[in-house]
């Protein structure tokens, strides 16, 4: 059996963890790749005791990996745009195959780096990128290459998710954020977790695969979880749904609809019920019809899973010529379609509403005709008794599918109101009919 072979660069957690997998299971790997996948180099700045190298050479340059003759497949696992480009770049030069859990990497600079590696006639692998340890990119690159996607939905940041379970049970969002960053889920800065970043370097990735539109991250909008309250969430559950920070692109006969933000999601649908570091991507397919993937969406050995298939996939590639090989984002770059981004304006949405209304006769009624002049069908209505003590009575609304651009103006008429005190609070909301 002949033996391919990788470099390892970057010994964080997902690096661990793939150095432990590639190690404690090499002769089952051997067994699925046809070869064994040998370890021939590692680099990091900074070697880890707990990692039983042996004679395997490390270095603190991870460029001595790409250097290394070697070396057949760079794992690129330091994270970050800059360096990350710079190293899968070069490897690319030196005509080795890349894999990478890096989405930032393949979110924003993934059209060059495909473009390049198509030319040298070497795979980039990504899998580890989106939903950690879900297939969930082989599941639509290759999985349901037969079907025009439509939707691809879920919940892809671990991170976001942990913290918004932990504060269903009354955690505080500070201390919960704190345990994902030492349970290693977290990013190097966790502003991308908790603001939607992550997310939606995600959702562009999957929207590319699975849609078909080339990547354009800096058109996704992008809202993070810090808004949501304890009130909100507990508000959202009495009427039947829970708050998800969900990623959503969806084709509409206009454009594309690429968003990231908190969602009201009916409870008994399943992803309402992925709690904590879980990921769950919900893909509608016109032929397969909506189908769901489920599992961990970060950590040391989960995200390592996803790591070393991609390398099997690299080694079984390396028989293959390279025109005959799954495009890098499952279709052919003269396949994709170059659908507008839609803006906010035009998405179309249900939507979570909570008005601090003064306790004045007939405020309801306002608020009511409103929605109403505006084309917007009431799902249920709650006013709640003032928790507040000080005269505002909180009215919490959930609509029926409007167009956005209506609810905009709809809510600005609503803060007119001499009646409404404060801004109103809104959290769209999907039903994943
Ligand atoms: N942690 C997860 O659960 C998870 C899951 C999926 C994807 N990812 C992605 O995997 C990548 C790695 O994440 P991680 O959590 O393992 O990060 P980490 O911070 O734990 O590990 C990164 C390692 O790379 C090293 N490194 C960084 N830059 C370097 C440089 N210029 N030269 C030498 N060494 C360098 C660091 O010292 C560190 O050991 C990121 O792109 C991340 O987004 C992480
Ligand atoms: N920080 C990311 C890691 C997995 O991509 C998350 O929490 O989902
Ligand atoms: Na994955």
């Amino acid at each position: 059996m002949k033996d391919v072979n990788v470099g390892i660069c970057g010994l964080g957690t997902v690096g661990g963890g793939t150095f432990n997998v590639l190690t404690r299971n090499a002769a089952l790997i051997a067994g699925r790749a046809g070869c064994n996948i040998r370890i021939a180099r590692v680099a990091s700045r900074r070697n880890r005791d707990d990692l039983e190298l042996g004679d395997i050479p490390f270095s603190t340059d991870i460029f001595d990996v790409v250097q290394d003759p070697d070396v057949d497949v760079v794992v690129e696992l330091i994270g970050g745009y800059d360096t990350a480009k710079e190293l899968v770049m070069s490897a690319i030069r030196h005509g080795k195959h890349v894999v990478t859990a890096n989405k930032a990497l393949i979110a924003v600079h993934g059209n060059e780096i495909f473009d390049a590696a198509e030319k040298a006639g070497v795979v980039v692998a990504y899998e580890a990128g989106v939903a950690g340890g879900i297939p969930v990119i082989k599941a639509v690159r290759e999985g349901l290459a037969a079907n025009r996607i439509d939707t691809v939905a879920g919940i892809i940041n671990g991170t976001g998710n942990f913290i918004l379970t932990e504060m269903r049970a009354g955690r505080e969002f500070s201390e919960v954020l704190k345990e994902a960053q030492d349970l290693g889920y977290a990013e190097a800065d966790p502003t991308f977790d908790v603001e939607g970043i992550d997310a939606a370097h995600k959702l562009t990735i999957l929207a590319s695969s699975g849609i078909g539109v080339p990547l354009q991250f800096e058109k996704a909008y992008t809202e993070g979880i810090a808004g949501v309250t304890p009130y909100d969430i507990a508000h959202a559950e009495q009427l039947g749904y829970r708050v998800k920070h969900l990623g959503i692109a969806r084709r509409r006969e206009e454009g594309i609809e690429l968003r990231v933000h908190p969602t009201l999601v009916p409870k008994a649908h399943l992803i309402a019920q992925v709690d904590g570091v879980l990921n769950a991507v919900m893909v509608d397919g016109d032929a397969v019809g909506q189908t769901m993937y489920y599992g961990p969406g970060a950590g040391d050995e989960a995200t390592a899973s996803a790591v070393i298939a991609d390398i099997v996939d690299v080694a079984r590639a390396v028989a293959t010529a390279s025109d005959q090989r799954v495009p890098y984002l499952g279709f052919r770059p003269e396949a994709m379609e170059d659908l507008p981004v839609l803006s906010m304006e035009d998405i179309q949405s249900a939507y979570y509403l909570r008005i601090q209304a003064l306790d004045r006769p007939g405020v309801l009624a306002k608020i009511a005709s409103i929605l109403s002049e505006h084309g917007i069908n009431i799902e249920s209505i709650m006013q709640k008794e003032s928790e507040f003590k000080d005269g505002r009575i909180p009215v919490i609304i959930l609509t029926h599918t409007v167009q956005e651009r209506q609810m905009n103006l709809a809510i600005a008429d609503m803060e007119s109101l001499g009646d409404i005190d404060g801004k109103v609070i809104r959290i769209r909301a999907e039903n994943f009919n």
